[in-house]
């Protein structure tokens, strides 16, 4: 992945988070979906993320990638309400992954068991 690609991944999210985190504070569910969904209750947008969670495991065994990346979309810009709607911001969880870069998998896990 180039750099260009990498700041247009975290250009896109921040820009998704701004846009979410704005119609949450309007609350308007007439004419925003992040609204509707917002009024539905927290357990409504999990849900919602867990059901585009299994639509995407679905599309990564069975579909083609077109269908793949569409479905990761959803599942992001669920994530992206989920968090928003916790007061999450995107800059905590790339923090989040910072920290752990470079950090092997099995020696992050072989340290919890000790
Ligand atoms: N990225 C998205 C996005 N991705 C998916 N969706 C919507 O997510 C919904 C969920 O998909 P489903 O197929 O499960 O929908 P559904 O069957 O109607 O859902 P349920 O009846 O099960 O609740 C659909 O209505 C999609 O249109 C999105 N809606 C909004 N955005 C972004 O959020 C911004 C704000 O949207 P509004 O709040 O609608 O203004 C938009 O400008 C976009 O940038």
């Amino acid at each position: 992945m180039t750099q260009e690609q990498d700041g247009a991944i975290g250009d896109a999210l921040t820009l998704l988070e701004a846009v979410v985190r704005s119609r949450l504070a309007a609350g308007d569910a007439g004419t925003s979906y992040v609204a509707s969904l917002a009024a539905k209750g927290r357990g409504k947008i999990a849900q919602k993320l867990g059901e585009e969670a299994t639509e995407t495991v679905i599309a990564a065994l069975t579909e083609d990638d077109a269908a793949l990346t569409g479905e990761a979309a959803d599942l992001v810009f669920h994530l992206t309400v989920l968090l928003a709607e916790r007061g999450i911001g995107w800059d905590a969880v790339a923090a989040e992954l910072a920290r752990r870069h470079g950090i092997s998998g099995h020696a992050e896990k072989a340290a919890r068991a000790q």
